[in-house]
C-alpha cells in the first residue's frame, strides 16, 4: 500500500470486501481449516479482517515465538469478546482470567492461579486424581455406554474437589463450563461475529438478555460456594481446598475481596473441565482405532507397575503411555485456532506493518500439521517420540515425551497455567483406562459389524471435543474387573469415614472452644 509519505508494506492475505472484510466466506464450522487453507496460499503470516477487526494469522512456530514471546511486552493483551460483559475487565469486572486484558487484575490473578495450581501439583493433587480415576473405572463397569458423561464428570469432579471440597454439583458445573465456553467462542452466539448486533436495545436483544441470566447465575454460584466455605471454616468444619486456603490468607493476598476471589477460583475450576476432557475423548478414540498401541501401553503398565493401576509416581517409567497421550494432543489439537493475543502498539515484522489493536492468532492446527516436524501429520504415530529417526525424538525418555511446552498451550506471558495439571490428569486417567479395560469399536448387534468412530466431526467452539461416538469397554480380565470394584469400594469407604471423622472432631473442638 502506498501513502503520501512512505511505502507501508502489509502482510499478504485474501481480498477484503470493504467494511465486512472476509466475514462472508469464513465458515463458523471448523474455522481453523479455512485459516489453514489460506495459510497455504498467503504464507506463514498473513492478514485478514472481519467488520473492521484486523487478524494476523501465524502458522509458523518461529514467527509465533518472535512476536508472542520475544516481543511479549506489547503482544500479550487480549481482544474484546463481544458477547460477554467486560470480558477484558477493562471496567473492573475481574471475572475471566484467561480473557482479561493485560491489566492489574490479570497480573494478580495469574500469580494467584499459578501459585494455587503449583501447590496442588507439588502435593500430587492430594490424591484427588487417583480417587476420581477409581470412581471413573467403576462407573465404566456399571454403565460403559455413558463413558462420555463419566469422563467429563471425572474432570469436573477433580476441579470441584480441589476448589471447594465438594463434588456433588459436578454435572451441573460441567454445564456451566459449556455455557461460558459457548458464549466466548466465535462459533457461539452470532453477536461474536456480527458484533454490532450486541448493541441493539435490550428489548430487542435476546443475546444480551440470555447472557445477563447466564452471567448472574454463574457469579451467584461462585459467591455461594465461597460463602459456604467461610461458614464451614468459622465452625472449624472446612476441609482443605483452594477456597479455604484463600479464606485463611485473605488478609495477605492482593485480591480485592470475596467477589474477585470467588471469580478467580470459580474460573480455575471451569477452565479445567473441557480442556482435559477433550483430549480424553480423543485418547479413547485413538485406543479403539489403534489396538496395537493400546496393547503396547497395557504391556508397559503391566510390566512397570507390576499389576497395579499406575499413579503419578510411575510416569517416568511409562514413555509409551506418555507418547500416546502427547500424540493424541498433536493429532487432534483441542484449541485448534489458538487463543488470540492483541497488540498494544504499532509494530513491524519482516518489513511489514502490524497496527496497534491487531489480533494475532497462533494457529495451532497449522503448527501440529507441520510436516517437517511431524511427518505424516494426519496419522497417529506415537513412535515419533520413541524412535530416534523421527524429528521429535528427544531423550531422556524418563522425561520426554511430555505435553508440557506444546504449542497448544500458547505463548509468552499468556501461556497456559494448567500444563502440569493436564499432564498429570491425563497420565492418571489414561493410565487407569489402559490398565483396566480393553477399548474397542462397538459391534452393532443387528448387523454384527463394527460401528465406525468418526473422529473428524467435532464442535467448533474455542475448545474442541469430538461429536459423541460409541465404543465398547471390556475389563481386561475377571480379576481386573474385581479389582476395579474393590479398589473403588475401599477408596469410597475411606473417603466417607475421613469426612465423618473430620466433622466429628470439628464439632467436638467447636463445643470445647464455645464452652
Ligand atoms: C489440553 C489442555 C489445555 C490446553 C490445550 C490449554 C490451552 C490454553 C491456551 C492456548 C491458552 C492461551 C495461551 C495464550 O494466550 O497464548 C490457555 C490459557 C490458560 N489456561 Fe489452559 N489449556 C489446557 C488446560 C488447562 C487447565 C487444565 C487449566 C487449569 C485448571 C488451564 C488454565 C489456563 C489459564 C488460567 C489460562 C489463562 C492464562 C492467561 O491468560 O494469562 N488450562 N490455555
Amino acid at each position: 500500500k502506498k501513502t503520501s509519505k512512505a511505502k507501508i508494506y502489509e502482510f499478504p492475505g485474501p481480498y477484503q470486501v470493504p467494511y465486512i472484510g472476509r466475514i462472508h466466506d469464513l465458515p463458523i464450522q471448523y474455522m481453523w481449516l479455512k485459516f489453514y487453507e489460506w495459510a497455504k496460499t498467503y504464507g506463514p503470516i498473513y492478514q485478514t479482517s472481519m467488520l473492521g477487526a484486523k487478524f494476523i494469522i501465524i502458522s509458523d512456530e518461529k514467527i509465533a515465538e518472535d512476536l508472542l514471546v520475544k516481543r511479549a511486552k506489547i503482544y500479550s493483551d487480549r481482544p474484546q469478546i463481544r458477547s460477554l460483559f467486560d470480558a477484558k475487565s477493562t471496567y473492573g469486572s475481574m471475572e475471566y482470567l484467561p480473557l482479561m486484558g493485560r491489566n492489574k487484575y490479570w497480573s494478580r490473578q495469574r500469580r494467584f492461579t499459578h501459585s494455587y495450581l503449583t501447590e496442588a501439583t507439588n502435593n500430587q493433587y492430594y490424591g484427588v486424581m487417583n480417587f476420581e480415576a477409581k470412581r471413573f473405572l467403576n462407573n465404566l463397569l456399571i454403565n460403559p455406554d455413558n463413558f462420555g458423561f463419566w469422563l467429563e464428570d471425572m474432570a469436573s469432579k477433580i476441579m470441584c474437589q480441589l476448589t471447594w471440597d465438594d463434588t456433588s454439583f459436578s454435572a451441573m458445573y460441567t454445564q456451566n463450563a459449556w455455557g461460558l465456553l459457548t458464549q466466548m467462542s466465535p462459533a457461539g452466539p452470532i453477536t461474536n461475529l456480527i458484533t454490532p448486533l450486541w448493541e441493539l436495545p435490550i428489548p430487542i436483544n435476546p443475546w444480551k438478555k440470555a447472557e445477563r441470566i447466564r452471567h448472574d447465575e454463574q457469579q451467584a454460584l461462585w459467591m455461594k460456594l465461597l460463602l459456604n466455605t467461610r461458614a464451614k471454616l468459622e465452625k472449624g468444619e472446612a476441609r482443605s481446598c483452594f477456597t479455604k486456603t484463600y479464606l485463611q490468607n485473605e488478609k495477605t493476598t492482593n485480591l480485592s475481596g470475596d467477589y474477585e476471589a470467588s471469580s478467580v477460583i470459580g474460573m480455575m475450576a471451569l477452565v479445567g473441565i473441557f480442556t482435559v476432557a477433550g483430549p480424553l475423548w480423543y485418547f479413547l478414540a485413538a485406543m479403539a482405532l489403534h489396538p496395537e498401541w493400546q496393547k503396547r501401553v497395557q504391556e508397559e503398565i503391566d510390566e512397570q507397575c507390576e499389576g497395579r493401576m499406575p499413579t503419578l509416581d510411575d510416569a517416568p517409567k511409562l514413555p509409551i503411555l506418555r507418547a500416546c497421550i502427547v500424540e493424541t494432543l498433536r493429532w487432534k489439537p483441542n484449541v485448534p485456532t489458538g487463543v488470540a493475543h492483541e497488540v498494544e502498539a504499532d509494530d513491524w515484522y519482516n518489513g511489514c506493518f502490524i497496527a496497534k489493536g491487531s489480533r494475532i492468532l497462533p494457529l495451532d492446527w497449522a503448527f501440529m500439521h507441520n510436516e517437517d516436524k511431524y511427518p505424516d501429520s494426519y496419522n497417529y504415530h506415537p513412535e515419533r517420540y520413541l524412535e530416534e529417526k523421527w524429528p521429535t525424538y528427544k531423550e531422556p525418555l524418563t522425561q520426554f515425551p511430555t505435553v508440557k511446552g506444546l504449542t497448544s498451550f500458547g505463548f509468552g506471558q499468556r501461556q497456559c497455567l494448567g500444563q502440569s495439571l493436564t499432564h498429570d490428569e491425563l497420565i492418571v486417567a489414561c493410565g487407569a483406562l489402559c490398565w483396566g479395560f480393553n477399548m474397542k469399536k462397538k459391534i452393532n448387534p443387528k448387523t454384527g459389524k463394527e460401528i465406525e468412530i468418526d473422529i473428524n466431526k467435532s464442535n467448533s467452539l474455542l475448545i474442541v471435543k469430538p461429536d459423541a461416538f460409541q465404543m465398547a469397554f471390556e475389563p481386561r480380565t475377571q480379576d481386573r474387573r474385581k479389582e476395579i470394584v474393590h479398589q473403588w469400594e475401599v477408596a469410597e469407604k475411606k473417603d466417607i469415614e475421613e469426612r465423618a471423622e473430620f466433622l466429628r472432631s470439628a464439632k467436638a473442638n467447636f463445643v470445647t472452644v464455645a464452652a
